[in-house]
């Protein structure tokens, strides 16, 4: 059997019909190859579906139901585009079909909780994108099957954030990607199903974990991201404008780059690839040919530029025991089983004799139930609308460039990383 490549597209890759378009072309060039295509929500479509969910939850009838036809105006528009206006295709009845399952759940009031409802609502942004791109590459003469995610991805029922078990995922994807009877699959990133068949989601950004854990089960021979970038760059370039494209980057440092919040790589990807050591290629959709940027094992270390990842919307939180105790063990594990209890996203952490300071996102419907419970035994401060800077490879002058006069409310360095808690710039 020829070997297996899996490949991204993500939200930008799919945006509208012109860039479903591009991706076929993408696609056209390897269509003799065995191929794994990983497709995320159309852009901006998992924002709009939460912002669905949130009216809904609110009771918000009428916001609710202008985003919905918003949404549904947009896929529906899309898709006749592609198959060229034809209104009795195939794909616009499924898309319709696929609209009343998502209408039917609003039918009544929510009866459980928000991760819960979140994951079978927003999983629809995946469902709607891959029926268009597997519809349009049939279309245009590509045959390929599409692959449903819940039925090769089983996931326990931690909602929003569901972890795969990779052993009867592996049997399952064993069986749905079956190479003797086709060479293309299409299938949904970022969603997964429990054991009976409840539709999880694997976390914000979470296909090109998809990609990396269908890679490892499939045993594939690398995994192409197609972006709207060069590449995985110095920085975001919509942020820092002098951003340099880097060829090479070992595992570790992409993990740790990912861990800081660097957009361009979900941080679970790279334990999947890293472990089987398969190659992962960051790529222009826009300029195929161009090199890219390749994630691999490195037996010597990559010498990098100064690389800057900054994460917005933090919030640094300080506690302090009411009964004046110290901040040490007993009381470090009290707060971070708290923290994890409700799931909060630690970033940074800096203690002393009687405060604890941890700077993490800014989910505000977790935080706000961790902060309740946290006054019971802490006095709590914060401060929002903050962001972390981080500086892997610093050096003084980047420092000065940076961060300047800027007020700095938490600060660590580490030889290779210097990382800064500021206000919003
Ligand atoms: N170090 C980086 N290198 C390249 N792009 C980055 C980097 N950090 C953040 N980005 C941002 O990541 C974006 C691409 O990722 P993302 O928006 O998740 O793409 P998609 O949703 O299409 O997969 C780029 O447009 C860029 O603004
Ligand atoms: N659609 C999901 C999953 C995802 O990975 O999207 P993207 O590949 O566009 O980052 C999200 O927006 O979170």
């Amino acid at each position: 059997m020829k070997p297996i490549r899996v490949f991204k597209f993500g939200g930008a890759s799919v945006k509208s019909a012109g860039a479903i378009r591009n991706l076929a072309n993408i696609v056209k060039r390897f269509s003799a190859e065995n191929l794994v295509i990983v497709v995320s929500a159309m852009a901006k479509t998992t924002n709009a579906l939460e912002e669905v969910l949130m009216h809904w939850m609110n009771a918000d009838l009428t916001a609710m139901n202008t985003k919905l036809k918003e949404i549904k105006q947009f896929h529906l528009n899309e898709a006749l585009d592609l198959v060229e206006g034809d209104s009795n295709h195939l794909l616009i009845a499924e898309l319709q079909t696929l609209f009343n399952q998502l209408e039917t759940q609003f039918g009544q009031a929510p009866t459980k909780g928000y991760d819960f409802h979140y994951d079978q609502v927003v999983s629809f942004g995946e469902l709607f994108s891959t029926r268009i791109v597997s519809h349009y590459l049939n279309f245009i003469g590509i045959a390929n099957t599409l692959v449903d995610a819940r039925r090769c991805l089983r996931s326990d029922t931690s909602y929003r954030e569901g972890v795969i078990d990779e052993s009867t995922s592996r049997l399952l994807c064993q069986r749905e990607f079956d190479f003797s009877s086709a060479n293309i699959f299409l299938t949904q990133g970022f969603i997964a199903g429990t054991e009976v068949g409840t539709t999880t989601t694997l976390g914000r950004e979470g296909s090109d974990y998809t990609a990396a854990i269908l890679a490892n089960l499939l045993d594939a021979q690398d995994v192409t991201i197609w972006k709207d970038v060069a590449g995985v760059l110095s920085a975001d370039p919509k942020i820092f404008s002098n951003a340099v494209k880097l060829n090479i980057v070992s595992y570790q440092e992409a993990i740790e780059l990912a861990y800081c919040g660097a957009q361009i790589i979900h941080p679970k990807t790279i334990k999947p690839i890293q472990n089987k050591k398969i190659p992962l290629y960051v790529k222009s959709f826009m300029e195929p040919d161009a090199q890219g940027t390749i994630i691999a094992h490195s037996d010597t270390p990559v010498k990098l530029p100064p690389v800057l990842v900054l994460k917005r919307n933090q919030v640094l939180i300080t506690l302090s025991p009411r009964d004046f105790s110290f901040v040490i063990e007993d009381c470090l594990s009290k707060i971070f089983a708290l923290l994890y209890k409700h799931r909060i996203k630690v970033n940074m952490v800096h203690n002393s004799a009687i405060n604890f300071t941890v700077c993490v996102d800014n989910d505000k419907l977790r935080l706000g139930d961790a902060l309740e419970e946290m006054k019971h035994e802490f006095a709590v401060r914060y401060n929002s609308n903050l962001e972390l800077l981080t500086i892997r490879h610093y050096t003084p002058e980047i420092i000065g460039d940076f961060i300047g006069n800027r007020v700095v409310y938490l600060q660590q360095r580490t030889r290779s990383t210097a990382r800064f808690v500021m206000d919003a710039s």
